[in-house]
């Protein structure tokens, strides 16, 4: 089995460099361990705005991607590792999902850490999460993912992933949410003092279950990485243009009245958009109303299309600052 190390945290560039990874053609099983800077990983299928407490991720510098795998949210630090497979596969075999994580299970029952596959896409310690995982077949290869909680921050963790979905309405995947805890926990401080001698614990590990050969990611995949990160992977389109169609609605007293917003966004894009109201008007709703439809679902873009609107006091005795809180309130 090859070994590759991504050298970056940047979740762009790591899961590109995965996805580059799985449409390499060679015959090799291929492992990779990385990690990302303060990151939201998205599912593929899942509505970013319903998952997410973008309020605390801007706060906390918590940057969001999208990636290429199904499955639920989850948050990345220094104190998390995530690691990847990537194999051929046999169509003429039936694969089974649920084996998947075992060699991860296996490799941490020899470093001593009884943890324990669960369910289709857990690995649980004690009872509580310490992997989620996730896979993609692309190009003839399955891609099987997971993350690893070995010293991660809990309570970013909770704050950024903690939202109140009543407010929208949304198809999509919902994230499946535990109780989840770090491995450092659970081990004696000697066996693992840090993060660098839990991975080099874990590359020993799978050395012993088959050969490893490492190498650094070969130029061809370095371009190809570069191209996807910069082509998906860091674009507005990926990330939060490929959410599923959903109906955000919120209704708020100001002292200058009450104000009532539906809107619809699909691909990310405000398609229509209601507003109503007891406050006092100094424009037109349908004028603004316009304004926003075509308008990408998000604070600094709404700001901007509404300067252009150029219409001071424009929504009467409520403020733009308002307006825009009660668009993005959850
Ligand atoms: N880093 C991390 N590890 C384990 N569990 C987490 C993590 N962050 C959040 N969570 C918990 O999992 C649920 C979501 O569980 P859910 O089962 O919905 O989703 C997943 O597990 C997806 C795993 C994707 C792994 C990829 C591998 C490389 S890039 S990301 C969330 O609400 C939290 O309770």
């Amino acid at each position: 089995m090859i070994y590759l190390e991504t050298n970056s945290l940047d979740p762009t560039y790591n899961l590109a460099m995965e996805e580059a990874a799985q449409e390499w053609d060679q015959p090799e099983d291929i492992m990779m361990l990385w990690q990302n800077k303060n990151a939201i990983i998205v599912g593929r299928y899942q509505n970013a705005e319903k998952e997410i407490n973008f309020k605390a991720a801007r706060e906390l510098n918590v940057q969001v991607v999208r990636r290429s795998t199904g499955g639920g949210t989850v948050y990345h630090d220094l104190g998390n590792l995530n690691y990847s497979f990537i194999r051929p596969i046999d169509y003429q075999k039936k694969l089974d999902l649920t084996t998947l994580s075992k060699p991860m299970e296996e490799a941490l029952n020899l470093m001593g850490i009884p943890a324990l596959a669960q369910g289709r896409n857990d690995i649980t310690l004690d009872g509580k999460k310490i992997s989620g995982t996730a896979q993609r077949i692309h190009c003839r290869r399955l891609l099987h993912h997971g993350t690893l909680l070995f010293d991660a921050n809990l309570e970013v963790l909770q704050s950024v992933l903690n939202v109140d979905p009543s407010k929208i309405i949304s198809k999509g995947i919902s994230s499946v949410r535990s109780r989840v805890t770090n491995i450092k926990e659970h081990v004696s401080p000697e066996k693992y003092p840090d993060m660098a001698s839990f991975w080099q614990a874990l590359i020993l590990a799978f050395s012993k279950e088959g050969p490893l050969t490492r190498m650094d990611p070969p130029e061809h995949l370095i371009e190809k990485a570069k191209m996807l990160q910069e082509t998906k992977y860091q674009t507005w389109e990926w990330n939060f243009g490929k959410a599923p169609a959903f109906t955000y609605s919120n209704s708020k007293r100001f002292p200058g009245g009450n104000l009532e917003i539906d809107v619809n966004v699909e691909n990310g894009l405000i398609t229509a958009c209601r507003i109503c109201g007891d406050f006092l008007g100094l424009v037109e709703l349908d004028d603004l109303e316009n304004a926003l439809v075509g308008c990408r679902y998000e604070s600094a873009a709404i700001q901007a299309n509404l300067s252009r609107l150029d219409l001071p006091l424009y929504i009467g005795s409520i403020t733009e600052a308002d307006f825009i809180s009660c668009l993005f309130e959850r």
